[in-house]
C-alpha cells in the first residue's frame, strides 16, 4: 500500500531515504530548510516522518513541529546519530519526549550513503518498542537492495550508529598514522568492549551492539575513507588541525559532539572509556595523535 512518507533533513543521508521510499513508489516529500515548502505542509497527512537532519538540528525541528497537526497514528523514525549536549539524550529520546503518543522507531545501521546512492546492497535495522511500527516503516524501506531488519532494543541500536562515530576518529588516526593491521583489530575490538560498557550502563542490551548496528556499522565506518568521521582521524593523523579539517569536510561528523557529551556523561557515572578519553583530548588539541597512542599502550595491565 502506498503510504505518506516526510522526510525532514535534505542532506547526505535524507536525500537516500527518499530515493529508496520513492523506489517502492510511496509518495515521499523532502523537507529541508532551504526549500520552498514549510515544515508544517510537509508533515500535513504523512503516515511516516522521517528524521533525518543532523543531531544539531533535531531540537530546532521537533520544537517547530510540535505546533503543527501530527495524528497520533504518525510514525516517527530517527536516522540521526548523535547526542544531545544539553542532557546527553538520544535523539529518539527526544522525539518520543516531544511526541509522546506517538510510535517512534529508531533506523541505523552500516549504511554509508555513498554506497547506497550507487545501488550497492546494504542492510539496515528498524527498532522500536511498537513492533508494528518497526514492521511498518521495514516494508517502506525494504527492496532487494536494501534489506531491512527489525529489532526490539532501540536504545540499543541508536547508541550503536552513534557510540562507533568516536571509534571511527580513533580508525582513522590508526590508518592515517599506518600503525598496521594488528594495531586496528586491537582499537575495533576494544572499541566494541567500550561501546558495550557505556551502552549497557545507559540501559541497551548487550546483544544488540553485536548486530547490524553496532558491529556492523563500527566495521563500516572504521574502515572506509566515506565515513566523515574517519575523515577527521585520518586528517588530523596528517597533521591538520581540526577547523582546517572541518573547512573542507563535506557533511557532518557527529563523533566529534558525541565524544565530548560521552566524556561528560561517563564522568559523573564513572565508566572507563579509555579510547573515547583520548580521542577527546586529541580533538580538544591536548595531545598529539601519537601520544594518545602511547597513552593507550601503556595503561596499567589488565584482564580482558
Ligand atoms: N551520510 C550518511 O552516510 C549517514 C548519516 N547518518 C546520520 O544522519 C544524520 C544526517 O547526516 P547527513 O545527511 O550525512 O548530514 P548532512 O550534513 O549531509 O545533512 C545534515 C542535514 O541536517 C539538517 N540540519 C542541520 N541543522 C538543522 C537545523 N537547525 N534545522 C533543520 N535542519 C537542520 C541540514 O539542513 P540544511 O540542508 O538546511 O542545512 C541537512 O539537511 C547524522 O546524524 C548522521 O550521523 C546516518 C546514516 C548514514
Ligand atoms: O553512519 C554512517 C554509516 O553508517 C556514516 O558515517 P559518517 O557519518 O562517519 O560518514
Amino acid at each position: 500500500m502506498t503510504k505518506s512518507v516526510a522526510i525532514l533533513g535534505a542532506g547526505a543521508w535524507g536525500t537516500v531515504l527518499a530515493t529508496l521510499a520513492k523506489a517502492n513508489v510511496h509518495e515521499v516529500r523532502l523537507w529541508s530548510r532551504q526549500g520552498g515548502e514549510t515544515l508544517a505542509r510537509t508533515v500535513q497527512d504523512a503516515d511516516i516522518i522521517v528524521s533525518a537532519v543532523s543531531m544539531k538540528g533535531v531540537r530546532d525541528v521537533t520544537s517547530s513541529l510540535q505546533s503543527s497537526l501530527v495524528s497520533p497514528n504518525t510514525i516517527f523514525v530517527t536516522a540521526t546519530k548523535g547526542l544531545d549536549p544539553k542532557t546527553t539524550c538520544t535523539p529518539s529520546q527526544i522525539w518520543q519526549e516531544t511526541f509522546p503518543h506517538n510510535p517512534v522507531v529508531v533506523l541505523s545501521g552500516p549504511n554509508l550513503s555513498k554506497e547506497i546512492e550507487q545501488a550497492l546492497p546494504a542492510a539496515t535495522v528498524v527498532a522500536s518498542q511498537n513492533m508494528e511500527a518497526a514492521e511498518s516503516v521495514q516494508s517502506i524501506f525494504s527492496s532487494n537492495r536494501f534489506r531491512v531488519y527489525t529489532n526490539s532494543d532501540p536504545l540499543g541500536v541508536e547508541l550503536g550508529g552513534t557510540l562507533k562515530n568516536v571509534m571511527a576518529i580513533a580508525a582513522g588516526v590508526c590508518d592515517g598514522l599506518q600503525l598496521g593491521t594488528n594495531a586496528k583489530a586491537a582499537l575495533v575490538t576494544r572499541g566494541l568492549t567500550e561501546m558495550v560498557r557505556i551502552g549497557t550502563h545507559w540501559g541497551a542490551k548487550m546483544e544488540t551492539f553485536y548486530g547490524l548496528s553496532g558491529l556492523g556499522d563500527l566495521l563500516a565506518t572504521c574502515n572506509s575513507h566515506l565515513s566523515r568521521n574517519y575523515q577527521v582521524g585520518y586528517q588530523l593523523a596528517g597533521n591538520k588541525t581540526l577547523p582546517e579539517i572541518l573547512a573542507h569536510l563535506e557533511g557532518t561528523a557527529e563523533g566529534i559532539n558525541t565524544t565530548n557529551v560521552l566524556v561528560e556523561r561517563a564522568k559523573q557515572q564513572n565508566i572507563p572509556i579509555p579510547i573515547t578519553e583520548q580521542v577527546y583530548r586529541l580533538l580538544a588539541q591536548e595531545l598529539t595523535p601519537r601520544q594518545a597512542l602511547e597513552e593507550l599502550m601503556l595503561r596499567n595491565a589488565k584482564p580482558e
